[in-house]
């Protein structure tokens, strides 16, 4: 019978630090990290086993379905050592769970500022991968003691013992120390959580101080308003306190604090170490930030604690309803969807071409993603996106500085410098296929910072690269290049002049917003034959001839052009004279001029939505790493 958690010395806000053990799982995705959870949920009592689903902490259905972990969780959990000599203690584990993927870095960071210690899981079938080191390389930063641990042995493939050795040389410990588990048949599974125990320190803090938590996560709940999760690091808060935030000053009534595990569960109050959640009806995340510091208004904290950032979109895409009749549609589930996410950005903007629409900002393109399949499955909208572009920064020759979220806004005067963002990639590739990785990152205006063998047929490659430059198919390419066994992280690592160019695409000499890129002036030529060549099969023929441009300012750089439909005016004319066919011919010609000078281009929608989604990537870049 596992000790239950609210009653006498364990329950939240009496726990003694002593006993709290606050750690987090990182990992590669697809490595194991939600199975592992599961399996230790269920171990230690906390989801009875016929209640228990796969994947039990991921809530949301994209989630669910995707197979990956967008928002972090906290459950609390009690457990008693096992075996050793500690056997029979008991404690209060607290599993952070961490998002896997690359776009929500500074979530992650936050949320192993929340913990101790971390839990490296590696898949024994597959070793170390990009993402395993990088998040290593996060949890090494805030000083977490780090165990090691080989996923998956049950597999027939897994070389545990290869792998045991690759990762002992990483961290540097012995081979031995690295822990082997299954997160599916639970094996070494018990003995991890008695590890966790004896190795994690438990948090320390200052009871009798001024209440300082951080705040490593929140999230909307449509019933309840804002659910933020904390981590306690002096003082105690309870349950009857005005709370507040430290960066905006704004208070609020405290309705509700606890701890989950699994589900909600009121407490009287959290203390230092403790990990669980407040309710305070605010509605709108932005009110109750990820890093935040949060202190209670009759005794508050002077200093709040260090790490917190503004959430800062890295990509911008523009989103339009297919129908124009669901922009209200549109407005209204984005202003939802902002509830609930403290990073999305938008405003109005127009397209000659598509109409009414939205500039939204991403923290990058998986980002762009789930906000554009919720917006599609949750508001049942039909919404063509934009090709997504980063954050340039123009400096016009006068001194004026424009920050260009939108090609269309790339200012026409002369410009002395154009910064764009750059990001600090780490490839981890077998051997075979150094070349091939290190051509394409070439190809990619990269920049090669150090490479290092992990092991005899392990390479890490490390390279400064434009954010453009693999926010389209950077990945897919990647993957295609080395049969898929090269792996990639990134983080942003600030800017860098570069020589860009704003390329124009013009059709029957009017340009055409939706299509305008800027782009490294190498690759200017290309965008515009691509793109051309692109337009020219997509629209139909009309009665006149309509020209496809593509323009750097007023410099044509490539041209196709889409042939008039020519009326086969010499069908009635069987043999006979020539003179009179050519008669024929020119009086066919004379009204083309004419057409010419008042026609319009019709272009069906269809064609700019084929042209653009073709060109996004279809998203496949953002997908699992
Ligand atoms: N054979 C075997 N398969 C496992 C084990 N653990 C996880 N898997 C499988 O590996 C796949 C990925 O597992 P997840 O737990 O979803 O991986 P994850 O790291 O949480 O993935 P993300 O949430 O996307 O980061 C699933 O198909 C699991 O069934 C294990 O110990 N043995």
């Amino acid at each position: 019978m596992p000790p239950t958690l609210d009653s006498g010395a364990n329950a939240p806000g009496a726990t003694d630090p002593g006993r709290i053990r606050n750690f987090c799982i990182i990992a590669h995705i697809d490595h194991g990290k939600s199975t592992l959870a599961d399996r230790m949920l269920q171990l230690t009592g906390v989801v009875d086993p016929r209640q228990m689903r796969a994947q039990y902490l991921d809530r949301m259905d994209i989630e669910r379905e995707r197979g990956i972990t967008i928002k972090s969780q906290a459950v609390r959990m009690p457990w008693t050592i096992r075996e050793g000599d500690q056997a029979g203690e008991h404690a209060v584990l607290n599993m952070i769970d961490t998002p896997g993927h690359v776009d929500f870095t500074y979530e992650v960071s936050r949320s192993l500022a929340a913990c101790e210690g971390a839990v490296l899981l590696v898949d024994a079938a597959q070793g170390i991968e990009a993402q395993t080191l990088a998040n290593l390389y996060l949890a090494l930063e805030n000083d977490l003691h780090v165990i090691p641990v080989l996923n998956k042995i049950d597999l027939p493939a897994a070389q545990p013992e290869k792998y045991a050795e690759e990762l002992a040389h990483l961290i540097g410990c012995q081979p031995e120390d690295c822990i082997r588990v299954s997160g599916k048949t639970g094996d070494g599974v018990p003995y991890l959580l008695d590890e966790i125990v004896r190795q994690f320190k438990p948090p320390v803090g200052v009871a009798d101080a001024p209440a300082r938590a951080m705040i490593f996560d929140s999230v909307y709940d449509v019933y309840r308003g804002v659910v933020t999760y904390v981590r306690v690091i002096d003082g105690r808060i309870s349950a009857r306190d005005r709370i507040k935030m430290m960066s905006t000053g704004a208070v609020h009534e405290l309705l509700e604090i606890g701890v989950i595990s699994p589900e909600m569960q009121k407490a009287d109050a959290l203390g230092v170490g403790e990990v669980g959640y407040l309710i305070t009806g605010v509605k709108d995340v932005r009110q109750s930030r990820v890093g935040d510091t949060v202190t209670i208004n009759s005794r508050p904290a002077t200093e709040a604690l260090g790490g917190y950032k503004d959430p800062k979109p890295m990509v911008y895409s523009g989103l339009y309803p297919i129908d124009g009749s669901d922009y209200p549609n549109l407005r209204d589930a984005l202003d939802k969807l902002k509830l609930n996410d403290a990073a999305l950005t938008y405003e109005p903007e127009t397209s000659g071409a598509l109409g009414f629409g939205f500039r939204c900002g991403f923290l990058g393109l998986l980002h762009l993603e789930i906000i554009r399949e919720r917006l599609e499955r949750e508001f049942n909208l039909d919404l063509i996106s934009t090709a997504p572009n980063v954050v340039y920064r123009a400096i016009q020759e006068d001194g004026v500085e424009v920050v260009v979220t939108n090609p269309s806004e790339y200012p026409t005067g002369k410009i002395a410098e154009v910064y764009e963002p750059t990001v600090r990639a780490t490839v981890l590739t077998p051997n075979d296929y150094v070349g091939a990785v290190m051509e394409l990152c070439q190809g990619r205006r990269g920049n090669l910072l150090g490479m290092d063998y992990l092991s005899a047929d392990r390479v890490e490659l490390r390279y400064t690269l434009p954010l453009a430059e693999i926010i389209f198919d950077f990945f897919d390419q990647l993957k295609s290049r080395t049969k898929g066994y090269a792996s990639l992280d990134y983080e942003p690592s600030g800017e860098q002049a570069s020589e860009l160019v704003k390329v124009d695409i013009l059709l029957h000499g009017e340009p055409v917003d939706a299509f305008s890129a800027i782009v490294h002036k190498d690759k200017a030529y290309n965008y515009g034959v691509t793109i051309a060549a692109k337009l020219r099969n997509l629209i139909p023929r009309q009665q006149f001839e309509v020209p496809i441009q593509a323009a750097i300012g007023s410099r044509v750089i490539a041209r196709e052009t889409i042939r008039a439909i020519r009326k086969d005016v010499l069908a009635k004319c069987y043999g006979g004279d020539i003179s009179r066919k050519r008669k024929l011919l020119e009086k066919q010609k004379e009204g083309k001029k004419r057409m010419k000078m008042v026609g319009r281009v019709e272009v069906p929608q269809e064609a700019f939505i084929a042209a653009l989604s073709s060109d996004s990537g279809d998203g496949k870049a953002a997908g699992k790493k």
